[in-house]
C-alpha cells in the first residue's frame, strides 16, 4: 500500500546554524513518537542539505530533500544547483513544480517535465505539486487545471517511473494563507488525481501513489485532512519551522 508521508517545505527560511538546531530537534523528536506516519521528510534550503543528511543518519524515519533542482545534468548555469550535486550530498527527494516557482519563477509544464526526468534520471524521488489559484477555482477549472498540471508534467513517464513519484496537491489559495482547504474539498481533489492517475496509467499505480495535501495543513486541522481515504499526509511550510508544531503534525496520523 501507499506510504503515508509528512514532509516540511522550510522554503527560503532558516540560516545554516537554525536549520540544523530545528532538525535535530525534529530527528529527536519523531523518533519516539508512535504514528501512522512512515517517513518525514524535510526539504531544506541547499545550505543544509549535507549536515542534514549527515544528522539523519541513524534515523528510520527521517530523510531529507531539496526544493529545486535545475533540468540540465551540469554546465554554465550560474547560480543554479543540479540534481546530481543535490544527489551527491545523499537527500533523497526534490520538490518540483511548487506553485512558488510556477509563479515567480515562470516553471511551466513543459519544464517541469524535464525536471522531473533529470531527478528521476540522478535516483531522487520528485514530490511534484500540483494545485489551482483561487480564480482558477472561482471560475470552475480547477479539474482542467490540475489534470493539464499532472499530465503535461509528469504523464510522458512511464509507470514504474511514475511510482517513483510523491504527488503534493496544494490549493495556492490555501498557501500561507491560513486559509486551509476543508477535508470535503482536499478529499475531492485527492479522489480526483487519483482517479486521472488510474485512467492514465491503472488502478495499481493510482492505489500505490502518495498523494500529499498542502496549504495552511496545521496541527489542528491535520489529523481532519489526515484521516480522509486519498490523502496520505501533508506537505507543510510555516509550521514545520517550529518543531512542537511539524512533531503534532506528524503525530496526527494515527
Ligand atoms: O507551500 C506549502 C508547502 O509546500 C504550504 O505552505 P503553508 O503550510 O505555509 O501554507
Amino acid at each position: 500500500m501507499r506510504k503515508k508521508i509528512v514532509a516540511g517545505n522550510w522554503k527560503m527560511n532558516l540560516d545554516y546554524n537554525e536549520g540544523l538546531a530545528l532538525f535535530s530537534e525534529v530527528v529527536n523528536m519523531v523518533k519516539d513518537e508512535a504514528t501512522g506516519t512512515q517517513e518525514v521528510v524535510v526539504c531544506s534550503p541547499f545550505i543544509h542539505l549535507h549536515s542534514l543528511v549527515q544528522l539523519a543518519k541513524g534515523s528510520a524515519k527521517v530523510s531529507v530533500g531539496a526544493q529545486n533542482a535545475h533540468q540540465a545534468e551540469s554546465g554554465a548555469y550560474t547560480g543554479e544547483i543540479s540534481a546530481k550535486q543535490v544527489k551527491s550530498v545523499g537527500a533523497a527527494y526534490v520538490i518540483l513544480g511548487h506553485s512558488e516557482r510556477r509563479q515567480y519563477f515562470g516553471e511551466d509544464n513543459a519544464l517541469l517535465a524535464k525536471k522531473t526526468d533529470v531527478v528521476l534520471a540522478n535516483d531522487l524521488k520528485p514530490i511534484f505539486c500540483i494545485g489551482e489559484t483561487l480564480q482558477e477555482r472561482e471560475a470552475n477549472v480547477h479539474f482542467d487545471i490540475i489534470k493539464s498540471q499532472l499530465l503535461e508534467g509528469v504523464g510522458h513517464l512511464d509507470a514504474a517511473a511514475f511510482s517513483k513519484l510523491v504527488i503534493a496537491y496544494e490549493p495556492v489559495w490555501a498557501i500561507g494563507t491560513g486559509v486551509t482547504a476543508s477535508s470535503d474539498q482536499a478529499q475531492e481533489i485527492h479522489a480526483f488525481i487519483r482517479k486521472e492517475i488510474a485512467a492514465k496509467y491503472d488502478q495499481s499505480v493510482a492505489d500505490a501513489t502518495t498523494i500529499l495535501y498542502g496549504g495552511s495543513c496545521n496541527p489542528k486541522n491535520a489529523a481532519e485532512l489526515f484521516a480522509c481515504a486519498d490523502i496520505d499526509g501533508g506537505l507543510i511550510g510555516g509550521a514545520s519551522l517550529k518543531s512542537r508544531d511539524f512533531t503534532d503534525i506528524v503525530k496526527a496520523f494515527n
